[in-house]
């Protein structure tokens, strides 16, 4: 009997990725509006509407000189898209070599500059997905980071694909040894090994916003305490908080005091980005300019940095069994943390 084409070819489920990070300026005249856009988002600055729209227009008129020197030492805009899209590039050819069955489009929508959510949110309805998962670059769940994502999405999204949220991913197998091998094989290297003491430094949040529920800092903290489990031998760590803004009390220890402490002690750094996955202002300036400089005037023997995971295989790998997992799952928000530990920001949490 003769089979009609559709009988023969077994659907091939249509998915659109959408990969969120924070976006960044791409010259110096994207500075002031890009630090506008984010100072004028709920989720950094908790005013009501007029008065935000004030304060975020004095802050980023404010800070927007000084952050242009400091875009200055990276060409004078972020690198961060041509990052972000290298990530995209190398999750669409890991799912398109490794998954029979579904044709998934990797989408980017920065938060606070071009390519923003919206206009991605209408690539999106062109390509007409079966199902839609948000995939944020950001490992651990902030209400600052992902939720602010999350909220674009959905003010912007019209259609009806089912849609599946990735709310965190800091406990993910593969997430855990991208650093771990990546540490282990750095350390090798050192010249003085047994004076290392890591840093797993991760971007800061204001006391009050981890006070008012935000898991961030507990997802920071698990998942390096899985990651020190996992090293082949043992070595002295911490955990510090980096790019600190504005007057009020943020999350510590500092990475700069932190450096400071190592160097009064004698010990050489290896120093592990824990909540960047890609490279921009916060690593290339931050870290490899201000804090190299800290570091070398406090003592520290040697002070070396590990890149962000970037498109790291296994990194890679992490992102594409979370893609998986949200495709596979009924659940319509994905992370395999314990949500009983969970706060109420968490996604997760809030379906249950
Ligand atoms: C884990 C990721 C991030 C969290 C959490 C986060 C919170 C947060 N950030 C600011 C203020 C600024 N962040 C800036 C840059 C920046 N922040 C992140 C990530 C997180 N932010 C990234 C990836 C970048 C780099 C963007 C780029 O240009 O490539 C900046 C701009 C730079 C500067 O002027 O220092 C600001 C400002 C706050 C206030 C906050 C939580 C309340
Ligand atoms: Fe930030
Ligand atoms: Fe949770």
């Amino acid at each position: 009997m003769k089979r009609s084409n559709s009988e023969a070819v077994a659907h091939i489920k249509r998915v659109a990725v959408l990969l969120f990070n924070l976006g960044g300026p791409k010259n110096p005249e994207d500075v002031q509006g890009f630090l506008y856009n984010l100072f004028a988002d709920k989720n950094i600055i908790n005013l009501p509407f007029g008065l935000r729209q004030g304060v975020a227009s004095l802050i980023s008129s404010r800070r927007a000189e000084s952050a242009k020197k400091n875009y200055a030492y990276m060409g004078g805009g972020s690198p961060i898209l041509k990052e972000t899209q290298a990530q995209a590039d190398a999750l669409e050819a890991y799912i398109a070599a490794n998954t029979k069955g579904i044709e998934a489009k990797v989408f980017i929508g920065m938060r606070y500059w071009h390519p923003f959510v919206e206009a991605t949110v209408k690539e999106i309805e062109s390509y007409a997905p079966d199902e839609i998962v948000l995939l944020p670059l950001y490992p651990q769940f902030s209400s600052t980071t992902t939720l602010s994502s999350f909220q674009a999405f959905q003010k912007a999204y019209k259609g009806r694909a089912p849609i599946k949220q990735i709310c965190c991913y800091s406990d993910n197998d593969h997430f855990i040894k991208a650093h771990a091998d990546a540490i282990a094989a750095k350390i090798k290297t050192l010249k003085n090994p047994q004076d290392c003491r890591l840093l797993f430094s991760a971007h800061g949040l204001p006391e009050s916003i981890i006070a008012r529920g935000d898991p961030y800092k507990e997802q920071v903290e698990s998942g390096v305490a899985r990651i020190m489990a996992s090293l082949p031998t043992p070595v002295e760590h911490t955990i510090c908080y980096q790019s600190r803004v504005g007057p009020m009390k943020w999350i510590g220890p500092s990475t700069d005091a932190t450096i400071e402490k190592a160097g009064k002690e004698g010990k050489s750094i290896l120093l592990v980005p824990i909540a960047f996955v890609s490279e921009h202002i916060e690593t290339l300036v931050e870290l490899d300019i201000e804090y190299a400089h800290l570091a070398a005037g406090a003592g520290v023997k040697d002070y070396v940095r590990l890149p962000a995971l970037g498109v790291n295989p296994t990194f890679i790998k992490a992102l594409n069994d979370e893609v998986l997992k949200a495709l596979g799952s009924t659940d319509t928000v994905i992370g395999d943390h314990d949500c009983a530990k969970c706060h109420k920001f968490c996604p997760k949490r809030k379906m249950a």
